[in-house]
């Protein structure tokens, strides 16, 4: 048994565009759905969706049994010892939100990474990851398998940008629409044409650095406007809001819209 090859990190490394769908509902089963849709990745929130440590095993255990859609976890924030805690699960690719500097970045490289390369703490015989020690040589393949992408998504975190992405180890450089609009001071506008050309030339770095440029963007002409400026992995959907508009778009067929109709969700700046 091999440690499983991190099939997300080569593709974007041959340059092919990656399509996913955010995961919100923090349910396996919901989960499978979704794995057996057609998505190259799936997005599980841990940072504004209710998912715990077990949530997000049993999402990974669903999507486990669909090999072309690949699981990328996002913690609620960026902590070594959380970040310990989703690799043990078997988590390969990672997104931490509110990146802002290179020192931020390189701590959560070496957060990935075991000794003496990183500080990533060494429990495998009680690790999904190496499947309780089964992979015989999960300690010496673990590292390379790791993805790690970074959330740029303030003034700040786009100042910095060219240094946090040089930082080696990391592939991959995500802009949050929905944070860098407020941090912008354009809050609940993710797509405003002065946060969408921010993120075009923020892209345009990005893979200048040799980097994989990311962002959500649920809005089909917005999602491959972003693809032609060189997005390499592209959030297109969000299953919460895929679910809400579906349901109150079948109520209201039935409902009278002048007496009981409860509201239709509202998708503020397109749906984020
Ligand atoms: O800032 C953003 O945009 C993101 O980080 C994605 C969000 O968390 C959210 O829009 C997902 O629905």
């Amino acid at each position: 048994m091999k440690t499983p090859e991190n099939a997300f990190k080569r593709a974007m490394a041959a340059g092919l565009p990656q399509y996913g769908l955010w995961l919100g509902l923090a349910d396996a089963y919901c989960a499978e759905i979704a794995a057996g849709s057609g998505f190259d990745w799936l997005l599980i929130d841990g940072e504004h969706a209710p998912n715990d440590l077990r949530g997000v095993l049993a999402q990974l255990q669903a999507i486990a049994a669909y090999p072309t859609s690949h699981p990328i976890v996002r913690p609620v924030i960026g902590d070594t010892a959380l970040i310990k805690q989703m690799l043990d699960l078997g988590v390969q690719t990672l997104l931490i939100p509110m990146v802002e500097t290179a020192e931020q970045a390189a701590a959560l490289v070496a957060a990935t990474r075991y000794p003496p390369d990183g500080v990533r703490g060494v429990g495998s015989s009680l690790a999904r990851a190496s499947r309780w020690n089964r992979v015989p040589n999960y300690l010496a393949e673990a590292d390379a398998e790791i993805c790690l992408l970074v959330q740029v998504e303030s003034v700040r975190g786009l100042e910095n940008l060219d240094a946090i992405a040089a930082v080696p180890g990391v592939d991959g450089v995500f802009f949050g629409p929905a944070d860098l609009s407020a941090s912008m001071g354009l809050r609940g506008q993710p797509n405003h044409p002065t946060v969408r050309a921010a993120i075009e030339q923020g892209m345009t770095r990005v893979r200048q650095a040799g980097k994989a440029p990311g962002v959500l963007a649920t809005d089909e002409t917005v999602a491959r406007a972003y693809l032609a400026a060189g997005a390499l992995f592209v959030g297109v959907g969000v299953d919460t809001t895929l679910y809400a508009r579906a349901a109150s778009a079948l109520a209201a067929r039935f409902r009278d819209p002048q007496t009981d109709a409860p509201p239709a969700p509202t998708t503020p700046g397109g749906g984020y």
